[in-house]
């Protein structure tokens, strides 16, 4: 029994002690479980905090995922705009290849055009090269046969004015100025352009304006000296009355003349004044006959008139002559005779109130009191002086030209040589005279017009003692030596008288008007004239001609 007790003890103890041991280990179990759960919470909360992040994380990648689908849907885009750029580019590339291809092809065709050019051009610039010498050759013929041309006429104009020069020193050009537009009433345009007219060709124009025409013919035409004016008209007993008048003068000009031709007849005497000569240049004829335009000319090269083209001969054989020792002073005046008054047109200020005389010294020298002379150095100087001088110029209106100059002007170049070799010295002049219009009163509408009035006969009177002065040189060549000279009758002369008489060479330039209208207007000067051209100036006697 007692070994069952202490059995039983025994196990009572084992099992305490079991039981404690397994009191203890569930403590220590319960110990670890806590931690553990200690743990498991740790671990939660981390793990809640893990999948926020993550969650954020997440939402950030997808953002950064649609960024990057919009992204490649705005590249795909690019792309395919790309595409078709570069299929558009490989289209044109193509086209432009073919292109290229026919360019190749024109290019090599072209080659093989100025390869062919290229001999061709060879063959020729051989040839050329041989007309080149063969036109030079023919150049150098040209050139001398023009020189001998040109002295041979040189010559015979020497002869010519030698000639003229035994015969008398006084010449009488004739020059018709052309029809003018201005010339043409209107009515002659209306006629032609009314409606009710049948015809408006120019052949008919050019019949109206034949009309107008004065009938003035040219039958010289070797030597070009003789003038024909015909007319016909109805007599009181209704019979065609025709007449015919017909004058010789050294040299007849056609309306179509130019400047540059009379200038040619005259540039001779002009360059005389330089050789000491007083040479005395006048233009004479009615209003509107040309004298202006023949004198002072118009504004281009080729319509420059016979004072510039004088004046530039001048200076032109001056600075010839001074490889010969010649040196020359040259001064020039420009004076206007207007109602035998002198103004002088070279004067300051607009008008010249000087009261001027004329002056003639002892050795022939004329001088005009307070005239400015001004010395001369180069032919634009001149220009400018005429410029000026024509600005200055008395105008006024008349019926038959509406620029009527009412004046004579005057334009003296005066020059004085000195050869330094030979110790020569020479004194010329050169008088280039613009003359009042020579219309009779009726036909310049003076009648009604008293200043007019007074202009008409103080021009008149002057033009008549200019006739008068040449008739009276002409006796006194005639052999009646103490002939008197009335140059005292008119300022012109008077202002002229060294130039008009001794050794001076004269010229007269007749202008005429074309028109039929202004047919005994013409007559009158040309009687005129051709009392001047049969009048003798100088030692020996010019033949008489006939008109
Ligand atoms: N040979 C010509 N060629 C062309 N036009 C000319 C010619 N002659 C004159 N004329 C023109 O005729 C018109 C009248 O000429 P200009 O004024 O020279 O006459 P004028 O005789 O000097 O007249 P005025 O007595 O009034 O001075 C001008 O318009 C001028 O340009």
């Amino acid at each position: 029994m007692d070994a069952e007790r202490a059995k039983r003890e025994e196990l009572e103890a084992n099992h305490q002690a079991l039981l404690s041991s397994t009191k203890s280990q569930e403590l220590n179990q319960r110990r670890e479980l806590d931690t553990a759960l200690d743990e498991l919470e740790a671990l939660k909360r981390k793990h809640a905090n893990d999948v926020l992040d993550w969650e954020t994380e997440i939402k950030r990648k997808e953002r950064q995922i649609r960024e990057l689908e919009e992204d490649i849907r705005l590249r795909d885009e690019d792309l395919e705009r790309e595409r078709e750029t570069v299929k558009t580019l490989r289209a044109t590339v193509s086209q432009q290849a073919t292109a290229q291809l026919t360019l190749n092809s024109h290019v090599t065709a072209l080659q093989a055009q100025v390869t062919a050019v290229q001999i061709a051009l060879d063959n020729s610039s051989n040839s050329a090269a041989e007309l080149a010498l063969k036109l030079e050759a023919a150049e150098r013929r040209i050139t001398e046969q023009a020189q001998e041309i040109a002295e041979a006429e040189m010559q015979r104009r020497r002869l010519h004015n030698m000639v003229q020069e035994l015969k008398g020193n006084i010449r009488v050009f004739c020059r018709v100025r052309p029809l003018l537009p201005s010339d043409i009433p209107p009515s002659v345009f209306q006629a032609s352009n009314s409606p009710g007219s049948s015809s408006t060709s120019p052949e008919d124009d050019e019949r109206r304006k034949e009309m107008l025409r004065a009938q003035i013919a040219f039958p010289d035409k070797m030597d070009h000296k003789e003038i024909v004016l015909h007319s016909s008209s109805e007599s009181a007993t209704g019979q065609e009355r025709k007449d015919e008048w017909q004058f010789t003068f050294d040299r007849v000009f056609e309306p179509h003349s130019t400047q540059a031709e009379v200038f040619e007849e005259i540039s001779l005497l002009a360059q005389s004044c330089a050789d000491g000569y007083n040479v005395c240049i006048f233009a004479y004829g009615q209003t509107g006959s040309g004298k202006s335009f023949t004198m002072e000319g118009g504004q281009t090269e080729s319509s420059t008139g016979m004072i510039p083209r004088a004046v530039e001969q001048v200076f032109r054989v001056t600075e010839e002559l001074k490889s010969k020792g010649w040196a020359y002073r040259m001064e020039g005046q420009f004076l206007e005779i207007y109602n035998e008054t002198i103004n002088d047109l070279l004067g300051k200020g607009e008008f010249d109130k000087k009261k001027h005389e004329i002056k003639h010294d002892k050795s022939g020298r004329t001088s005009v009191t307070d005239a400015n002379v001004i010395p001369l150095t180069s032919p634009n100087q001149v220009r400018s002086l005429l410029a000026i001088a024509q600005s200055r110029r008395t105008v006024a209106s008349t019926l038959m030209n509406e620029r009527s100059s009412r004046s004579h002007s005057v334009f003296t170049l005066r020059i004085c040589g000195e050869n330094t070799a030979t110790g020569e010295t020479c004194e010329g002049s050169l008088n280039l005279v613009d003359l009042a219009g020579s219309e009779r009163l009726d036909k310049s509408g003076a009648g009604n017009d008293k200043d007019r009035l007074r202009e008409t006969q103080s021009i008149n009177k002057s033009l008549s003692a200019l006739g008068d002065v040449i008739a009276a040189l002409g006796e006194k060549g005639d052999g009646k030596g103490d002939k008197h000279i009335p140059y005292r009758n008119s300022k012109l002369t008077f202002l002229l008288q060294n130039s008009l008489s001794g050794n001076s060479k004269t010229l007269m330039v007749l202008n005429l008007s074309p028109l039929a209208n202004h047919l005994n207007e013409s007559l009158c000067s040309l009687r005129f004239a051709t009392k001047v051209n049969n009048t003798t100036l100088g030692t020996a006697r010019k033949q008489v001609k006939g008109a």
